[in-house]
């Protein structure tokens, strides 16, 4: 019997569909979140969750190609603070449950999104 490699986050979040809907939700939340949608005013919201979806997919070990600037670049200038980062987290999280991702999944997705932080919180 052929040896089986485990599943990437990617299939196991259920592919480009799933995290689709996942981020349309989240994107949804984060507009409706006051203590963070200042930020986004002046952006093109399709083409921020092209990009969040290209971004989880490819960094998830999904058939994509990132696009976007890199996460230094995207956000500086911005003043995010750890409250701002975390609330956005909170809004995340909440599309994750509400799509009953599972804990693990959950985990390992922001395994991957975590480390980017330094990147994105400059005050
Ligand atoms: C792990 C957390 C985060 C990830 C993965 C992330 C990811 C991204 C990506 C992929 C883009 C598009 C890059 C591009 O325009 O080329 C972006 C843009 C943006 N992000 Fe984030 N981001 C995160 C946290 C935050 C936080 C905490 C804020 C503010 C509360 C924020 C505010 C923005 C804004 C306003 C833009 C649009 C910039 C523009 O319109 O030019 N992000 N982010």
């Amino acid at each position: 019997e052929a040896m089986q490699a485990a599943p990437s986050l990617y299939t196991r979040l259920g592919g480009k569909e799933a995290i689709t809907a996942v981020v349309d939700d989240f994107v949804g939340n984060v507009a409706a979140d006051r203590r963070i949608n200042g930020f986004f005013a002046h952006t093109d919201i399709p083409r921020l969750k092209r990009l969040l979806v290209e971004q989880i997919c490819a960094g998830s070990g999904g058939p994509c190609t990132y696009t976007g600037r890199d996460m230094q670049t995207a956000h500086a200038g911005m003043g995010v603070t750890e409250a701002n980062f975390n609330a956005l987290v909170e809004d995340l999280v909440k599309s994750l449950d509400k799509f009953k991702v599972p804990a693990k999944e959950q985990q390992d997705l922001l395994a991957l999104l975590g480390p980017m932080k330094p990147a994105i919180v400059s005050r």
